[in-house]
């Protein structure tokens, strides 16, 4: 076999054995404070150390990118398995790997297409309606809209998947859903070394923890009981109302499971619920957080994609051309840039293998090299928030929020690494995100109604800060989630 190479490679030093530079990656009050840097030092490739003296390599280079998302030599951690299992379940498209997850992606993928998300556009709007005559009624006070955007998400979420209002889901799940954001929404450094820990435990052993008696788990078990008892529940009304030849179209459940050609097992649509309502909820809750405190610090771009709104608003509300908006889909392309969810996640090795790199890297003896070799087993980490700020691609200026690099030709074509805007907010290959369709309209559609009807604008204190939890999201300095804005109507 052939030595890894990974140990050579040039990165930062280490600050402590037990942590190594995770609490620099992960617990910096300002996401990114340490990783850009290094990246900007060491170039789209370097070294860094793990928990426990645990080597592992960043990567932000575009060819080895695209070759570990989609060589399918890369797999989960443990950790992330085991995860994937008590949040998810074993049934979730995601708990799947090899010909099982294809099957299963491609039955799924009939109501995830372009045709099925403009379907969508009724419940989308009425919900962005209703948080707008929230925000309309707070005459510029400052007000934290984390909690208002991950309730509308939530809602939006359950009718399009499920057809039915989020009430209907019980109160009980409602509750344990705010448990789960919150407990999603918090990462420490024991976290990070149990993480650490986890990855060195058998999968048998690690998927048992699921069954300890603390509050987390008990969550986790909840999700997965109430996702399961809500999915069966709506399953069964559709299959009764189809067979009464009542309407069963419009939402995704309904979708999959009498009008498509070839109809999904009931189990294998239950099996998604947890997956579906979690990965469509603070996702893309976050994002238009984000969106908003941007729309916040940019009055003059603000003003401009209003009026961009009013016009393509026009006279007719029912028929904005939502793909053909220059600047409201520039600003979404610069947001999801500049505030990826998932800006690191780490794969492991499943074979030996060989990465590819467009740029050659530095080793410790001075050399440069154009491949890596890894070892089963070794940990790479996908930094994909590095790689959606290198000035190679994205312009000499892209650490600066601007969304008008997207309509300047500032952004290079390269290699296609992710399925929207050679982004990899969505991630890429057989793994990319399954809704992303789904995200980016549902996204129009709330900015269209949010900032064509409210203005929003900075409160004198309450700074918002980036930091990463499960996801990237908006914080005060003591970490918490939230973000303060004043909002005011414009109409
Ligand atoms: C801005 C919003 C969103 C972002 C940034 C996002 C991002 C991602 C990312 C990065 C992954 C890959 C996770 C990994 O393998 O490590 C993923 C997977 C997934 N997402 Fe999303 N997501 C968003 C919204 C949604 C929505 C609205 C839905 C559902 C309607 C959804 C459904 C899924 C599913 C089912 C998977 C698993 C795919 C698979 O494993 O084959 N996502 N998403």
């Amino acid at each position: 076999r052939t030595r890894s190479t990974i140990k050579n490679i040039v990165g930062p030093p280490s600050p402590s054995w037990i942590f190594g530079n995770m609490l620099q990656l992960m617990l910096s009050p300002q996401y990114g404070t340490y990783e850009f840097e290094w990246s900007k030092v060491y170039g789209s490739v370097y070294r860094i150390k793990g928990c426990l003296g645990r080597d592992r390599i960043m990567v932000s280079d575009p060819i080895a990118l695209q070759y570990i998302l989609n060589s399918g030599m890369f797999g989960f951690s443990s950790t992330v398995q085991a995860l994937i299992h008590w949040l998810f379940g074993p049934r979730s498209v995601m708990a799947l790997n090899d010909v099982d997850h294809k099957q299963l992606r491609a039955a799924l993928n009939p109501a995830f297409t372009a045709a099925a998300v403009r379907q969508c556009q009724p419940v989308f709007v009425r919900i962005a309606q209703s948080l707008t005559e929230q925000l309309d009624n707070c005459n510029e006070l400052a007000i934290d809209i984390c909690p208002l955007l991950s309730g509308a998400t939530l809602k939006s979420i359950t009718e399009v998947v499920f057809g039915c209002p989020v009430e209907d889901l019980g109160a009980d799940f409602i509750e344990n859903n705010t448990r789960i954001v919150h407990f999603t929404s918090t990462r420490s450094a024991s976290q990070i070394l149990f993480d650490a820990i986890g990855a060195r435990l058998p999968v048998w052993l690690l998927k048992q923890a699921g069954h300890l008696p603390t509050k987390i788990f008990s969550a986790l078990r909840a999700q997965l009981y109430f996702a399961d008892r809500e999915g069966w529940r709506v399953v069964r009304a559709k299959t009764e109302a189809a067979q009464q030849g009542l309407e069963t179209e419009g939402d995704l459940y309904g979708m999959l499971l009498v009008n498509a050609e070839k109809p999904l097992p009931a189990a294998d649509i239950v099996g998604q619920t947890s997956l579906i309502m979690i990965a469509g909820q603070d996702t893309t809750g976050n994002t238009l957080l984000f969106a908003l405190v941007e729309l916040a610090r940019n009055p003059q771009f603000q003003d401009r994609l209003r009026a961009e709104i009013h016009a393509a608003i026009g006279t007719d509300p029912t028929n904005i051309p939502y793909d053909s908006m220059p600047l409201l889909n520039a600003f979404i392309k610069e947001t999801l840039r500049m505030y990826p969810t998932e800006p690191v996640t780490d794969r492991i090795a499943s074979e030996d293998v060989v990465l590819p790199l467009s740029e050659s890297v530095a080793t410790t003896a001075g050399e440069h090299i154009n491949q890596i070799h890894i070892r089963k087993g070794e940990m790479v980490t996908l930094a994909i928030a590095s790689y959606q700020r290198m000035a190679s691609r994205w312009g000499a200026d892209a650490d600066v929020f601007r969304p008008t690099r997207w309509l300047d030709g500032t952004v290079s074509q390269g290699e296609a690494v992710g399925p929207y805007a050679n982004l990899l907010s969505f991630l890429g290959g057989p793994r990319a995100c399954l809704g992303w369709r789904f995200a980016v309209f549902e996204m129009q559609v709330f900015l269209c109604e949010l900032v064509g009807k409210v203005s929003f604008s900075l409160p004198a204190e309450h700074a918002v800060q980036v930091k990463i939890a499960t996801t990237l999201m908006p914080t005060n300095a003591r970490g918490e989630k939230c973000a303060f804005l004043c909002v005011k109507g414009v109409l």
